[in-house]
C-alpha cells in the first residue's frame, strides 16, 4: 500500500500516510458574416434552416460545409475600415479636450437596474459608438447572442450549447436543449442543494464520529475554484451573509502544492469537516491528487472506512460515472452539465453547493437573482443596443484591443470584498478569448483577447499604477459602490473611511484621462529640470461602473456583466469564446514528465533522450537534490499500468 505521508498529521486507522483551414460546421457562428439569417430567434431543440440547434452533430467529423462566396473575415469589412480610419481621427483627440464637451460626456452613460455605468473617460466620440454598432450589425451581434440563448451549439468545437444564464433562470421558465428542459434540470439540482446544505447547516448531515460539520474545503482549480472563490470572499462582509455564516468555515483547495494542502486543514479537525470535490470533469489531475489526499487525511483521522468518505465526501461534477468510481455516494453528487463551461460554472452546484452550506441557500438565490437581472439586459437584442450593458462594455473592449492596440486591461474594484473578481475575470476572458483562428479555423489578422489583471484599490495604487499613469496605456474599469459593507465613521476625520476610499475612485480616472502638463509643473514651481519626470502625458482611458452596495444580488450583476463582455467580444472577433484547447498540452507534457519522475526515483531509470537537454539537466538536479517524501511501495506504471491501476 502506498504511503501518504504528511509531516504533522497524526496517522490512525492503521493508514501509513497560417492556416486556413475550410473545415467547416454547418452550425456555427461564422456565419454572423453570411448573408443569410444566421440564427434562429431564440428556439431550441429543432432544426431551422441548416443550423441545428440545441443538438448534438450525428458524427464525430463534422460535414464539409461549402465556403460561401461572400465570406470575409470581420477585420475585411467595410464597418472594420472604417473604424480603423477613425481610430487615427481619435489619436488626433485628447481626453482632456473630449471632457469638456458636457453634451458628449452625458450621452456615454448607461444605467440598469440599479448599474451606473460612465463610460465617458473612454477615447471614443459619439461617432465612434455608431461605428462600433455598425460593426455589431456586421457581425450578426444580436443573431449571435440569440443564438447563445436559444442552446444552438456555439461551442463549434466541442459542440455544445453554451447555457450558463439558464443556470440562473427563474423556475418556472423553460428551455428544451437536446429534448431536454434544461431549466427543470437546473432547479432539480438547486433542490437538491437546498435540502442538503439545510441539513449540513442544521447539523442533521453529522460527520462519522456524530459531530456537525461546520468547515467545508471545496476542492477544485481553474473555473472550479476561481469564481466560488470570488463570491466567497463577497459575501463574506455582507452583514446578512455574515450572520448567516456564523460558526462556519470555508476554504478553498486548489493548488496541487502540499503547502495547498496543510494551509487548508492545518487549523481544522477532519471529524468536523466535509469536502466538496468540485469538477467539471473528473479528470484533472491536481484536483483528483488533491481529493486522494483529502480523503486520506479524513482516513487518517477517523479510520479507513466506506462510512467516512461517504459523510465527509461530496461532489460537483458533470461526470457521475466517475465519481461514484472515486466512491463518493451518488446521492451526494451535485450534477452539472457539459453546456456549462467551467470558467462560467459558478453559478451551478460548483458554487451553489459550497456557498449555500456557509451562506444559506436564500443568499445563493439573490446572487442568482442579480446574475439573471443582468441576463435579461444581455438578451434584450430587441431594444436599443445603447442601453446594454455587456454589448457596451464589449464594444469597448474591442475598440481599445483591435483599434487602439492597448494590450492589457485592468479591473479595479474599490471594495475590498472584491479582491479575487480580478483574478476570477482574467480566467473568464483570457481563457475564453486567448485565441489565435475564427470560428472556421482561419488565423485572426486582428489583435484579440487582452491581458486581463487587477487589484483592489486603492491598494492597486501603491503597487502598479505608477506604470498606469507613465507607462504603457491600460484601459481600466473602476467599480465602486454608494454604501459600505461596513461604514466607519471615527470621530474627528474629515470624511468617513469609506469616502477616503472613494475620493480615490473618483480622482483616479481623472489623474488617468487629464494628467500633468509641463506648464501645470511650472505653475506649481517645480524646477525645471525635474519637469520631464512629473509631466504625465494623460489621455488614458478608464470607465466606471457605480453600484448601490456590495450584497449577493450586485455581486451576481458583477459575474453576468463581465460574462456577457467576454462573449461580446469573441461574438464580434468571431472567434470561439467557449473552448480552451491551448491548455491541453502542457497537461500531456505534464503526464510524460510524471511517469518520468516515477521511474527515475524508484526504479532509477535513466531520463529520456525524448526530453531536450535543458529539461533533463533540470529534472536530474531537481531528483539529485530533493530529500523528504519516498513511498514504502511505489507505483510502477509498467506493472500498474497493465493491470487497470491509474496513475491518476
Ligand atoms: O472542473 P475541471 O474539469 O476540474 O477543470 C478545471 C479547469 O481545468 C482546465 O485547466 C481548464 O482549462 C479550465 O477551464 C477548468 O476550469
Amino acid at each position: 500500500m502506498s504511503a501518504f505521508v504528511v509531516p504533522g498529521w497524526p496517522l490512525r486507522g492503521g493508514v501509513a500516510g497560417s492556416r486556413r483551414s475550410r473545415a467547416l460546421y454547418p452550425h456555427h457562428g461564422s456565419a454572423g458574416l453570411l448573408r443569410r439569417r444566421a440564427f434562429p430567434r431564440c428556439t431550441a431543440g429543432d432544426v431551422r434552416g441548416s443550423y441545428t440547434v440545441g443538438r448534438r452533430l450525428p458524427s464525430e467529423t463534422p460535414p464539409p460545409l461549402p465556403v460561401p462566396t461572400d465570406y470575409v473575415l470581420i477585420s475585411e469589412t467595410a464597418e472594420w475600415r472604417r473604424l480603423v480610419e477613425h481610430a487615427s481621427e481619435i489619436d488626433r483627440l485628447h481626453l482632456r479636450e473630449l471632457m469638456q464637451d458636457v453634451d458628449r460626456v452625458r450621452s456615454l452613460r448607461a444605467e440598469y437596474d440599479g448599474i451606473y455605468l460612465d463610460y465617458s473617460r473612454q477615447r471614443v466620440t459619439k461617432d465612434t459608438i455608431e461605428l462600433l454598432f455598425a460593426l455589431a450589425r456586421r457581425a450578426r451581434l444580436v443573431d449571435k447572442i440569440r443564438a447563445m440563448q436559444s442552446g444552438a451549439h456555439i461551442n463549434v468545437t466541442e459542440r455544445r450549447a453554451v447555457l450558463h444564464t439558464a443556470l440562473r433562470a427563474e423556475r418556472n421558465a423553460s428551455l428544451v436543449v437536446d429534448g431536454t428542459d434544461v431549466v427543470r434540470d437546473v432547479w432539480r439540482v438547486l433542490d437538491h442543494v437546498r435540502e442538503f446544505s439545510e441539513r449540513v447547516r442544521s447539523g442533521e448531515h453529522r460527520g462519522a464520529t456524530g459531530k456537525p460539520l461546520r468547515s467545508v474545503i471545496a476542492v477544485g482549480i481553474g473555473g472550479s475554484y476561481l469564481g466560488p472563490d470570488f463570491v466567497h470572499e463577497a459575501f463574506r462582509t455582507d452583514p446578512e451573509a455574515f450572520e448567516a455564516a456564523r460558526g462556519r468555515h470555508l476554504h478553498f483547495l486548489s493548488n496541487v502544492d502540499p503547502v495547498d494542502i496543510k494551509r487548508c486543514t492545518q487549523d481544522l479537525s477532519a471529524e468536523e469537516t466535509l469536502i466538496v470535490i468540485v469538477s467539471k470533469s473528473f479528470t484533472t489531475a491536481e484536483t483528483l491528487l488533491n481529493a486522494r489526499a483529502m480523503r486520506e487525511w479524513l482516513w487518517s483521522e477517523m479510520g479507513r472506512s466506506d462510512e467516512v468518505v461517504r459523510l465527509h465526501m461530496v461532489a460537483c461534477s458533470s461526470n457521475v460515472p466517475m465519481v461514484e468510481k472515486f466512491g463518493i455516494d451518488p446521492r451526494n453528487t451535485f450534477e452539472f452539465w457539459d453546456w456549462v463551461g467551467g470558467r462560467y460554472s459558478v453559478c451551478s452546484a460548483v458554487g451553489a453547493l459550497p456557498l449555500s452550506i456557509q451562506y444559506g441557500f436564500p443568499t445563493f438565490l439573490r446572487f442568482l437573482e442579480g446574475a439573471r437581472s443582468v441576463d435579461a439586459n444581455f438578451y434584450d437584442v430587441a431594444s436599443p443596443l445603447a442601453g446594454n450593458l455587456p454589448v457596451i462594455m464589449g464594444l469597448l473592449g474591442v475598440w481599445n484591443l483591435s483599434f487602439l492596440g492597448y494590450k492589457s486591461r485592468a479591473l479595479h474594484p474599490y471594495a475590498e470584498a472584491l479582491l479575487k473578481f480580478p483574478a476570477h475575470i482574467q480566467q473568464v476572458d483570457m481563457e475564453s478569448n486567448g485565441k489565435h483562428v475564427t470560428l472556421r479555423g482561419d488565423d485572426v489578422d486582428y489583435a484579440v483577447g487582452e491581458i486581463d489583471f487587477g487589484e483592489p484599490g486603492t491598494n492597486g495604487q501603491h503597487s502598479f499604477f505608477q506604470l498606469l499613469h507613465m507607462g504603457q496605456t491600460v484601459p481600466c474599469d473602476f467599480i465602486g459602490f454608494i454604501e459600505s459593507q461596513y461604514p466607519l465613521c471615527i470621530e474627528g476625520e474629515p470624511v468617513s473611511n469609506a469616502d477616503e476610499l472613494m475620493a480615490n475612485f473618483f480622482a483616479q480616472p481623472d489623474a488617468l484621462a487629464y494628467g500633468k502638463t509641463a506648464a501645470e509643473c511650472r505653475a506649481e514651481g517645480r524646477p525645471e529640470w525635474l519637469i520631464p519626470h512629473l509631466v504625465t502625458t494623460g489621455n488614458r482611458p478608464s470607465l466606471t461602473l457605480l453600484l448601490q452596495r456590495l450584497d449577493p444580488y450586485a455581486t451576481g450583476q458583477l459575474l453576468a456583466l463581465y460574462e456577457h463582455r467576454t462573449a461580446v467580444q469573441g461574438f464580434i472577433w468571431d472567434i470561439n469564446s467557449f473552448d480552451q484547447w491551448g491548455v491541453e498540452l502542457g497537461k500531456v507534457l505534464a503526464k510524460r514528465v510524471r511517469k518520468q519522475l516515477n521511474e527515475s526515483r524508484y526504479f532509477g531509470r535513466p531520463i529520456s533522450e525524448e526530453f531536450n537537454a535543458s529539461t533533463r539537466d533540470l529534472m536530474e538536479r531537481y531528483l539529485r537534490g530533493q530529500v523528504g517524501c519516498v513511498f514504502n511501495e511505489p507505483f510502477d506504471y509498467h506493472r500498474d499500468t497493465d493491470t487497470g491501476r491509474s496513475p491518476l
